[in-house]
């Protein structure tokens, strides 16, 4: 890999220092992403209200803002921790949910667009329409193959001057220069809601722990859930079991074993 500390490095720093993550998350996530943040080895904090989101993003390592569930005084508390996050340096992260549904969510993410997010995680869809593209998302659902996410992602990180990670059969992360492909996972993944939401959590964890290299943390977060997803695949009969065996494999994974599994190559 590129970055100086493997990805398996990180994973094991997070557990013997698990960073404090702000996130702002939807109603569908918030349990979910917690609780992988736990499994992961990281300290999840969910913080929305408008009167204390900023003051809150100050104390966190890192922030993660994504629209899923908006409403006027959401986007009051993101914009706020967004501006702090920004002012202090530390990382944060956008998940775009569905931003090209609604002139409401257009707006919000024109708005956080322009408070600089460190990194950007979104699907096929999402990606493509922030690029300024023709996607074929469908609600929060993406309808679109990664590929075709690929040149929007390298323009679009450009344009932000951002980390871009669009997850899907093959994840696709780039900072516009560098770009790399992550294999793995499971195709039923998308078959459980909520489970992008949560990797923009703990792509926001890994750059709490690795500020210094976040294009290695982005990559770490989604090699983490590439593995775990294969792994808990494994015994599932379908979404429900597959759920539970996620987050056990996501706590059961050590450094050792992601630095092996991790199929990462250069794109
Ligand atoms: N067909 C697939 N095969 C393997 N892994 C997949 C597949 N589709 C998605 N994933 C994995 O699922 C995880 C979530 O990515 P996805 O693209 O489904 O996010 P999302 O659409 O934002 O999800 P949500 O909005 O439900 O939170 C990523 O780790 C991704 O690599
Ligand atoms: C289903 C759903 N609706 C709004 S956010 C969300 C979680 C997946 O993005
Ligand atoms: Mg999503």
């Amino acid at each position: 890999m590129q970055s100086k500390t493997t990805s398996g490095a990180m994973l094991e720093a997070m557990r013997e220092k698990p960073p404090l993550v702000h996130c702002i998350t939807n109603y569908v996530a918030m349990n979910i992403a917690a609780n992988v943040l736990l499994a992961s080895g990281a300290s999840p904090a969910m913080v929305h209200a408008p009167e204390e989101a900023g003051e809150f993003a100050g104390i966190a390592s890192a922030l993660t803002v994504n629209i899923g569930t908006l409403s006027t005084q959401w986007l009051d508390g993101m914009r706020a921790a967004a501006k702090a996050a920004a002012s202090s340096g530390k990382p944060w992260v956008l998940d775009p949910v569905a931003h090209y549904a609604t002139a409401f969510r257009r707006q919000a993410v024109a708005d956080l667009l322009a408070l600089k997010p460190t990194i950007i995680r979104g699907n096929a869809s999402e990606i493509i329409a922030l690029a300024g593209g023709e996607s074929r998302g469908q609600g929060v659902d993406s309808r679109d193959p990664v590929e075709q996410a690929e040149d929007s992602a390298r323009r679009l990180a450009e344009r932000q001057q951002a980390i871009v990670a669009v997850t899907g059969a093959v994840d696709f992360v780039t900072d516009g220069n560098r770009a790399v492909r992550i294999k793995g996972g499971s195709v039923l993944m998308p078959q459980v809601t909520a489970l992008g939401c949560a990797l923009t959590c703990l792509v926001g964890a890994f750059a709490a722990t690795a500020p210094e290299d976040l294009f290695g943390a982005t990559v770490a977060a989604l090699a983490t859930f590439a593995v775990a997803g294969e792994d808990a695949a494994l015994g599932a009969a379908g979404p429900g079991s597959f759920a539970w065996r996620f987050l056990d494999a996501l706590a059961a994974l050590d450094g050792e074993a992601l630095d092996a599994r991790a199929r990462v190559s250069i794109a």
